[in-house]
């Protein structure tokens, strides 16, 4: 599903950001990945949805060498990749299901199969209530539950959460990694680059550590740090 093999990446200014990353992760696990600020999570993140090129190895992602895709094959990786971020990054003028229903409508999906399947997601993340809310006028964890039916309205193979309880009281993260189980239990890949150590510790997971640029440690039901 993923896999990198000996993958680098020196950014232009110099700087490595990872050096010998070996990771292979399988259909429908569930995995996060910790470290440091600066570790090079974002960096592993933004390597899978091919925002940026390794300056060594090599990646796979769903059975596609991102070495050989063209800048046009680029979308048709995407798609089967959905992404949230740690500021939702939703459309401030368009309502809940216009946000999720664009991402249908620039997929070309019918339009009459469109309203069906954005309240599908909107029931699988418990916001059928709120259509026609614009984003300012929900909560941050309703906003960020958006963002995830937004993710996930292409059925995409893999979803992809950087940080996405980092703006979020406890209780709300708790709410929102209700959700994220949710989507794995339906058959998506979940990779999720996190620093908040207490969810990782007690929803325990594959954990991926990372430090330096370096794979520390890769368990299965890992803890977040050894340390203290
Ligand atoms: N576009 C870039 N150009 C140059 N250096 C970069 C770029 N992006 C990241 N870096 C550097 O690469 C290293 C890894 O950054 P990355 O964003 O992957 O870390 P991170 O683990 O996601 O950190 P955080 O938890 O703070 O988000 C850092 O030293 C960072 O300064």
């Amino acid at each position: 599903m993923i896999e990198m093999k000996k993958v680098g990446k020196t950014y232009p200014n110099g700087v490595q950001a990872l050096k010998d990353i070996n990771i292979h992760i399988d259909k429908e696990e569930f995995v996060y990945v910790v470290g440091p600020s600066g570790a090079g999570k974002t960096s592993i993140i933004k390597l899978i949805i091919r925002e940026v090129v390794p300056t060594e190895g090599t990646i796979h992602v769903n059975g596609t060498n991102l070495g050989d895709l063209t800048k046009k094959q680029i979308p048709y990786l995407r798609r089967k990749i959905g992404v949230v971020f740690q500021d939702f990054k939703l459309f401030p003028k368009l309502s809940v299901f216009e946000n999720i229903a664009f991402a249908l409508e620039v997929t070309e999906e019918p339009p009459d199969r469109i309203k069906p399947r954005v309240m599908e997601v909107l029931d699988l993340v418990k916001l059928k209530n709120k259509t026609r809310h614009k984003p300012r006028e929900l909560s941050g964890g309703e906003q960020q539950r958006v963002a995830m039916a937004r993710a996930v309205v292409n059925r995409p193979a893999i979803l992809i959460a950087d940080e996405p309880t980092g703006n979020l009281d406890p209780e709300t993260a708790w709410s929102i990694m209700g959700t994220l189980e949710d989507i794995n239990h339906r058959g998506t890949t979940v990779v999720m680059a996190t620093h908040n150590s207490h969810i990782v510790n007690h929803l325990k997971k594959r954990v991926i550590a990372i430090d330096d640029g370096n794979v520390l440690r890769d368990e299965w039901r890992g803890a977040y740090s050894y340390e203290a």
